[in-house]
């Protein structure tokens, strides 16, 4: 059966991180994922995980100056110091609360060779740090409608970025809502980079709301990418046209 994770960056977030994980139990969705949670304990996260037995499947590192425009900051040269104190907070956090990924936010770039270099400069960091404790570093491409500029947003990019870094536990954040806009084909996608992909998220096209309407047919995509091999739940990353829960009923389509 195809499972979810509800993302709770988009999902119930006008409630408390460990009333949300609770939502998303009753709901009947089988993991949760955070964004940026570092408000909230990790020991009330880890409660509500514990008492639901949900796990966690991944969180992000800090965006920097989100005001200033940062969008995460682990390719931008000259801030290292910075990235990789957000790598070192995102897996003690990820430790605290049993998450096993940790995303790793690159930020906007011109693409040069010294970004490329800090991204890898960065992400070796993260990867040799994370393997302490057997997690997996991701790095997502986004797409240039919601996040021009960002420093990867394709999945060749992405691919090139692994190929810098060369450590198994780098893996690629495989989010259809992006991808579909970038670069479409998304069995085809899914399939050629389908060993390189450590997590999978869904909403709809465009708009970004509930999977039941656009671009893609997630009923029939969701599905085939578990006949080809992806058993882990899909991230739910999406963002509710009205009220939450009057928008649940896409889930029934898989059930
Ligand atoms: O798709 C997204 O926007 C997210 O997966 C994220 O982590 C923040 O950019
Ligand atoms: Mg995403």
């Amino acid at each position: 059966m195809v499972e979810f994770s509800a993302n709770l960056g988009f999902l119930w977030n006008d409630l408390p991180l460990p009333d949300a994980i609770r939502k998303a139990k009753a709901a009947g969705f089988a993991a949760v994922e955070l964004h940026w949670p570092y408000d909230t304990p990790a020991a009330e996260v880890k409660a509500a995980l514990d008492e639901t037995g949900l796990p966690c499947l991944g969180l992000n590192t800090r965006r920097g100056d989100v005001a200033g425009g940062d969008n995460g900051c682990a390719a931008i040269a000259g801030r290292e110091a910075e990235a990789q104190g957000y790598i070192d907070e995102a897996l003690a956090y990820a430790r605290d609360i049993g998450a096993m990924n940790v995303h790793v936010m690159a930020g906007f770039t011109d693409q040069s060779a010294d970004a490329k270099a800090s991204f890898a400069q960065n992400l070796r960091y993260a990867c040799t740090q994370a393997a302490l404790t057997q997690r997996t570093i991701l790095i997502e491409p986004l797409n240039h409608h919601d996040a021009k500029g960002y420093h990867i947003a394709t999945i060749a990019q992405a691919q090139e970025a692994l190929a810098d870094v060369d450590l198994p536990n780098l893996k690629i954040m495989f989010d259809c809502y992006h991808l579909q806009i970038m670069q479409g084909d998304l069995v085809t996608l899914f399939k050629g980079c389908q060993d390189q992909i450590g997590h999978v998220q869904f909403a709809a096209v465009p708009g970004r709301g509930e999977p039941d309407q656009g671009e893609v047919n997630y009923p029939w995509l969701l599905p085939e990418l578990a006949r080809l091999g992806w058993s882990a739940p899909f991230g739910a990353e999406y963002k509710p046209r009205g009220k939450m829960e009057d928008g649940l009923s896409w889930i029934a389509a898989y059930r």
